[in-house]
């Protein structure tokens, strides 16, 4: 369970945040999910030392960061400094940096191939606008943005990388996708990682759901067979209704 925090909270409302969040899991939710927080890059310092010092079960990220690892790439975020700062995660290719930053597939595979290098995990979000849909090509151009994003990822590093269906019409929209339609694409990417890689690695490979997910519809999404979590947005800026999220089979 991810909690992409996108622009909000600044380093002292994260220490809140993660302090309360993690005062609100116990260990049973532990046991039987991984929750991880992804701030904005101001915060992860601060998130790592409070992660650090209090011994929270909590992992972090980022939300993006650059395809290259060092150099004259002004506003650029190095995958190295994250792996510093003790990141465990990177999301990568959401549809806001797709939408407004006009990230093509081929930056977006080479930002998966620079968080492997760092050895992030790569979460890597892939989803469908509305037009998409209603045309019925969402499966097809989905998997189409999955090819390019593993292009030339090896089955090792495939079987590292969590995989986010965020279907942009559900993306902050409070318009979640339905139980059948999530498990429809997440059943659709893990066959096509399958066929990249093998059925073994697909198997292996997380695949969430993202899309105005809160602790009220989570319970009937994690039913489905192959949707292994979620990448929660705005449900995710509010610890216990996070909180309420990650313990959804307890709910
Ligand atoms: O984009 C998302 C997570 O990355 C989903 O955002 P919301 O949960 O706010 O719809």
């Amino acid at each position: 369970m991810a909690g992409n925090w996108k622009m909000n909270l600044n380093h002292l409302e994260a220490i809140a945040l993660v302090q309360k969040l993690a005062f609100s899991l116990d260990e049973q939710t532990y046991e039987k999910v991984d929750v991880a927080v992804l701030p904005p890059f101001t915060d992860i310092r601060s998130v790592q030392t409070l992660v650090d010092g209090d011994k929270l079960n909590v992992a972090y990220g980022a939300q993006d960061l650059s395809a290259h690892d060092s150099g004259a790439y002004t506003g650029e975020v190095s995958g190295a400094f994250l792996a510093k700062l003790g990141c465990t995660y990177v999301a990568v290719g959401h549809s806001e940096r797709r939408q407004y930053h006009a990230e093509s597939d081929e930056l977006v595979n080479a930002k998966v191939k620079a968080a492997l290098r760092h050895e992030l995990t790569p979460i890597l979000c892939i989803g469908e606008v509305l037009d998409v849909r209603k045309a019925g090509e969402h499966v097809a151009h989905t998997l189409a943005q999955l090819d390019g994003a593993l292009k030339d990822v090896s089955a090792e590093q495939a079987a590292k990388v969590v995989i986010a269906y965020e279907p942009v019409w559900a993306i902050g929209t409070g318009e979640v996708a339905t139980p059948d339609d999530a498990q429809e694409m997440a059943a659709a990417i893990r066959s096509r990682l399958g066929e990249l890689y093998s059925q073994g690695v697909a198997a292996g490979i997380r695949i969430l759901y993202g899309g105005s997910v809160k602790a009220a519809n989570v319970g009937p999404i994690m039913d489905q067979a192959d949707v292994d979590g979620a990448l929660v947005g705005g449900a995710s800026l509010d610890a216990d209704g996070f909180a309420a999220i990650c313990r959804f089979d307890q709910s």
